[in-house]
């Protein structure tokens, strides 16, 4: 079975609003953030012409991932970029957008990343102070319901303003739950072995997720965690490997089980219990399903394989118009072993919601695929 990819080319919808609303007010908040000269701007002005009325360029950059994406793009170079599907089209943005601001030329700007304001800021962030003292009443509670408050502030993580939900109570935290449980996700974990987590973002998200690394170390189900993170700055606030230390070297100078946390992190890193890898393929514009072989091994080794926040749902099921209710094992399929997904809904596609709820959710009214209130927690076998 197949549906139409989701694309930018209509005015008004989500996709066509992020490259024509959120592009400029992000370029505009980059140029804010960093005192970049003339020659950066321009050429950010001109990828936001290009990227909302005009053809797709190829890279004019000899970055060390020139060829890689050479291949990705050769098929729509020349071509409107109102007819790319939007997947593809907001990767090929951002890798622009890095080689704009000189992320890849010699130079002031060169491996500067240029979210990394953005990300500081939210680490900074009372409200992620107040939440990761929170860590504090874990310690309270049972096992099970510390495995319920761990895995939900790791799901509402990925909406940066509500930060960890510990504080809030897991209530507030189940409530906006549109499919599956806490209890569904452990219950893949039946005997220690190797977990991978796919991150998503850096700052609270991250912190929230090295919250759950350590709890599936600590209770025995993994015996070695793999953290998956972009090699590249990415999708704004997207966690790359400087960003893991970033955040460990947060969490460590932080007092309560915050530090603690933060501490056993940075033994199992030394350890090699816990390992970070950045694959290229983790920035590419297309699904997991096209992944190449070399990570398709890694994650067929894996005992379960946790996909974290949006962009890694889209690329899991496919950016794709599909029904809400088609099977979640039917669209990963694909995926060569167990595996959950953990996320925020931010963008319109959606799969294995039972009919009941799908036909509620659209009978509100509400942007519910879009505006970030809604979230889900989705297990399947894999193949
Ligand atoms: O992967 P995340 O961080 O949960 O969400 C990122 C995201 O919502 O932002 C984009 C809009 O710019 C969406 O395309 C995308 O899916």
């Amino acid at each position: 079975m197949d549906a139409p990819l989701i694309t930018i080319e209509e005015p008004g919808s989500f996709g066509w609003r992020v490259f024509h609303e959120r592009h400029p007010a992000m370029v505009e908040q980059l140029c804010a953030a960093h005192p970049f000269g003339p020659d950066v701007r321009e050429r950010l002005d001109a990828l936001l012409r290009e990227t909302t009325a005009g053809v797709v360029e190829p890279l004019d950059d000899d970055a060390p991932d020139h060829d890689r994406w050479e291949a990705w793009t050769a098929e729509r170079i020349g071509r409107p970029w109102a007819e790319s599907s939007f997947l593809w089209a907001e990767s090929y943005f951002f890798r622009k957008l890095l080689a704009a601001t000189g992320y890849f030329a010699r130079g002031p700007w060169r491996g500067v990343d240029p979210f990394a304001p953005m990300k500081r800021a939210e680490l900074a962030n009372p409200s992620t102070a107040e939440t990761l003292g929170a860590l504090d009443g874990l310690a309270g509670l049972s096992p099970a319901d510390r495995d319920a408050a761990v895995v939900l502030a790791a799901v509402w993580g990925n909406r940066a303003d509500l930060a960890f939900q510990l504080s809030a109570g897991a209530d507030v935290a189940r409530a906006g739950l549109i499919a599956g449980s806490g209890e569904e996700f452990w219950s893949l974990f039946e005997s220690s072995g190797q977990v991978h987590l796919v991150a998503d973002n850096a700052a609270g998200e991250l912190a929230a997720d090295l919250v759950l690394v350590d709890r599936l170390l600590a209770t025995g189900r993994a015996d070695q965690v793999v953290l998956h993170v972009k090699p590249d700055p990415y999708y704004v606030s997207d966690a790359t490997p400087n960003d893991v230390l970033e955040v460990l070297g947060h969490l460590v100078g932080l007092p309560g089980e915050a530090g603690e946390v933060g501490r056993r992190v940075r033994d199992a890193l030394r350890s090699g219990e816990i390992e970070v890898r950045a694959h290229p393929f983790f920035c590419a514009p297309m699904d997991f399903s096209a992944m190449p072989e070399d990570l398709r091994g890694q994650f067929s080794s894996a005992a379960v394989t946790i996909f974290k926040g949006d962009l890694n749902y889209r690329r899991l099921v496919g950016d794709r118009h599909w029904p809400a209710t088609l099977a979640f094992d039917d669209a990963v399929s694909h995926f060569p072993g167990p595996l959950a997904a953990l996320r925020v809904l931010k963008s319109e596609v959606v799969v294995g919601l039972d009919r009941g709820t799908a036909s509620a959710l659209d009978a509100s009214g509400e942007p519910w695929r879009t505006e970030g209130s809604r979230a889900l927690i989705q297990t399947g076998p894999g193949s």
